[in-house]
């Protein structure tokens, strides 16, 4: 059984169909890319797999339980996770009371002051950060982290709950070339070797093709091609719809 079953989605906001019938499947430790072009119904694919948005029609099982039309909370609680965007209240707490903060949530304690974080599983967040190659790091305060650096940080934090699914919008926005590709291949060893799933849209083709496993190509709210990084290269109805836009290659590309 795959680990996440997506069958049928249908989301329209007024009259645009912003996900037309979508189907895709994603296995245990795969890497598997969102991409289109700008309006193509990424962000609204994923919002309708995390709870951020309900069905209009359509099944998201995640190990075979449906998910779809749960809140967000309840299907992060079944092992959805999403990567973190470091709230500004946090800034001022350091690297590893952070991750302990994500801690304190993964262990149902949401209602605790952020005091208590300094004392909540210290060595377990300091194992997490050691992982992401934050370990020297974990005492500083996170304002004063690389954008590149809070990534990590982040990365960490989304792990606190162990998902069995990870979804990642845009992961790399922001960051210069070599700071992505390394970004994506943690994230990739993470995937095999704690088999998690991990479901991203990224603009960034030379992360898209040089870590997913696989890559959906949407365009107009439809999957309009799906295979490995090489077959979706060589697909001329991609390289029509999709790659062959110089406007985004070039955009996003450096
Ligand atoms: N809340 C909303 N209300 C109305 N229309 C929306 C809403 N969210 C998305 N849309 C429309 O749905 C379509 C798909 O949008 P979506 O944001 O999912 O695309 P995307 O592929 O993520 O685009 P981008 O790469 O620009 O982020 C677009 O036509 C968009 O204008």
């Amino acid at each position: 059984m795959s680990l996440l079953q997506v069958t049928g989605l249908n989301k329209a906001f007024g009259g645009v169909k912003a996900v037309d019938g979508v189907d895709f499947s994603l296995d245990k430790g795969e890497l598997l890319a969102l991409i289109g072009p700008n309006g193509a119904g990424k962000s609204t694919t994923f919002n309708l797999v995390g709870g951020q948005l309900v069905p209009d029609s359509g099944s998201v099982r995640l190990a075979g339980r449906e998910m779809a039309g749960l809140p967000p909370r309840a299907i992060w609680r079944l092992g959805v996770g999403r990567t973190f965007q470091i709230a500004a209240t946090f800034a001022s707490l350091s690297v590893v009371e952070n991750v302990q903060m994500a801690l304190l949530s993964a262990d149902h304690k949401v209602f605790a002051f952020w005091r208590r974080a300094a004392g909540h599983r210290r060595a377990d967040a300091l194992a997490l950060l050691e992982r992401v190659g934050m370990g020297t790091q974990a005492d500083r305060p996170c304002s004063a982290l690389a954008y590149g650096d809070v990534k990590r940080v982040e990365l960490a934090m989304a792990l606190a709950h162990a998902p069995q699914l990870l979804l990642m919008d845009e992961p790399t926005a922001g960051m210069a070339p070599a700071e992505r590709l390394a970004l994506m291949a943690l994230t990739r060893a993470l995937a095999k070797e704690r088999q998690m799933g991990v479901l991203f849209t990224e603009h960034s083709m030379d992360v898209v093709f040089g870590q997913a496993d696989r890559v959906l190509v949407l365009v107009r709210g439809r999957l309009l091609a799906e295979g490995t990084p090489e077959a979706i290269q060589r697909d001329a109805r991609v390289q029509q719809a999709y790659l062959g836009n110089g406007q985004i290659l070039g955009k996003h590309r450096q």
